[in-house]
C-alpha cells in the first residue's frame, strides 16, 4: 500500500464495500474503520494507511465518481488521457464501482450506476455543453467523434468483447515503430452517436466476459476487461495576425484522448476461492497479468 503523493498522476483510492448476505449469514464483521477527512483507513485497530481517498461502506456511487473520475472525464477534452482500474480480490466490488457488471435487461436504478455509465454521460453531455456555449458566443462549434473498443484479457490471449462471431475474435497486440503506441491489430473500433450507443456496446461487451463463480463471488470475473472511448475533437481557436493586432484568423487545432475502464480479475489467491481445474489455471493466468 503506497504512500499518496499530492503531485504524483497516479492517484488511489479505496473503497470499503458493505457485508454481501452470504458474508453476513457467516456471521462476518467489518474490521475496517474509516477516517474520510484524513483519508486514512484502519485495520483491525491497529494499522492505518494513508491513500488520496478512501470510502467507507455508505459511500454512493456519485461521491465515488465526484471525487475520482470528474475530473479525468473533463480532462479528455483538453487532450489528456487517463485510465481508471479497479484492483481487488475477487467479490471486493471491483465490477460494482466500475458498474460494468450489466444485467439483459440494463436496468440499473440510477443511484447505482457506476462509474464507466457515469463517465459516458458526462462525456456526451460534455460535447453538447461545448456546442452550445459555441452557439450562444457565435462562434464555430467544435466537432467530436466518440469511438470505442472493448476487449477482455482471458488466460494471457486478448479477445475483443463488441466482435464475437461464432469463434471468439482473437486480438494480437503489437507497438506500432512510428507511433510508439501499443496497437490491437484487428479490434473493431465503433463509432458511437449517443450515450445509449455507448452503452448498449458495454452492455452487448459485457454480456460476452468470461465469468464463473469461485467461493468467493457467486459471478466472478474472469477475465481483464478494458473499455476504452476514445474523443477526436476538432476546435476552432482564433490566433492574432502578426502585421495587425486587429485582425484575427480562425484556425483549428486537433485534439485526440483516449480512456481507459480497466475491471481486473480478481487478485486472489487461489486456495482461498477454492478455486480448481480451469479455475485454478485461469487465477495463475491472472496473477501472471498482475506481474507483468
Ligand atoms: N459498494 C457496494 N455496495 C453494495 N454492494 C456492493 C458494493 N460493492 C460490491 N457490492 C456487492 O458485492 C458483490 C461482489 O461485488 P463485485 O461482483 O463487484 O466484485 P468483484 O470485485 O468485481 O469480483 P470479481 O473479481 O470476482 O469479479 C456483488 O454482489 C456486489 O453487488
Amino acid at each position: 500500500m503506497a504512500q499518496t503523493d499530492a503531485d504524483s498522476s497516479v492517484k488511489v483510492a479505496i473503497r470499503i464495500r458493505p457485508l454481501v448476505n452470504r458474508e453476513l449469514a457467516r456471521g462476518d464483521r467489518t474490521v475496517t474503520t474509516v477516517n474520510e477527512f484524513e483519508h486514512q483507513l484502519t485495520i483491525g485497530g491497529k494499522a492505518t494507511f494513508t491513500f488520496d481517498h478512501v470510502f467507507d461502506c455508505n459511500t454512493p456511487q456519485s461521491s465515488v465518481y465526484t471525487n475520482c473520475v470528474n475530473n479525468l472525464v473533463e480532462g479528455i477534452f483538453d487532450g489528456y488521457n487517463a485510465t481508471v482500474l479497479a484492483y481487488g480480490q475477487t467479490g471486493s466490488g471491483k465490477t460494482h464501482t466500475m458498474g460494468t457488471g450489466m444485467d439483459l435487461t440494463g436496468n440499473i436504478p440510477p443511484d447505482d450506476l457506476g462509474i464507466v455509465p457515469r463517465a459516458v454521460q458526462h462525456i456526451f453531455d460534455g460535447i453538447e455543453l461545448r456546442k452550445k456555449e459555441a452557439q450562444e458566443n457565435g462562434v464555430l462549434p467544435p466537432t467530436f467523434e466518440v469511438t470505442v473498443t472493448f476487449v477482455e484479457l482471458y488466460n494471457e490471449n486478448i479477445f475483443d468483447l463488441l466482435n464475437q462471431g461464432k469463434d471468439r475474435t482473437k486480438i494480437t497486440m503489437y507497438e506500432d515503430p512510428a507511433t510508439n503506441e501499443i496497437q490491437l491489430a484487428g479490434v473493431k473500433n465503433l463509432t458511437v452517436k449517443s450515450p445509449e450507443d455507448l452503452m448498449e456496446a458495454l452492455r452487448s461487451g459485457a454480456l460476452n466476459r468470461t465469468v464463473g463463480a469461485t467461493n468467493m463471488n457467486e459471478q466472478s470475473s474472469r477475465s481483464h476487461a478494458i473499455f476504452s472511448i476514445y474523443l477526436k475533437q476538432q476546435r476552432p481557436c482564433q490566433t492574432l495576425d502578426a502585421d495587425s493586432a486587429a485582425n484575427t484568423t480562425v484556425d483549428f487545432e486537433f485534439l485526440t484522448a483516449k480512456f481507459h475502464f480497466v475491471d481486473l480479475a480478481g487478485s486472489e489467491r487461489i486456495a482461498k476461492t477454492g478455486a480448481t481445474g480451469a479455475r485454478a489455471k485461469e487465477g495463475c493466468n491472472i496473477n501472471m497479468a498482475y506481474a507483468g
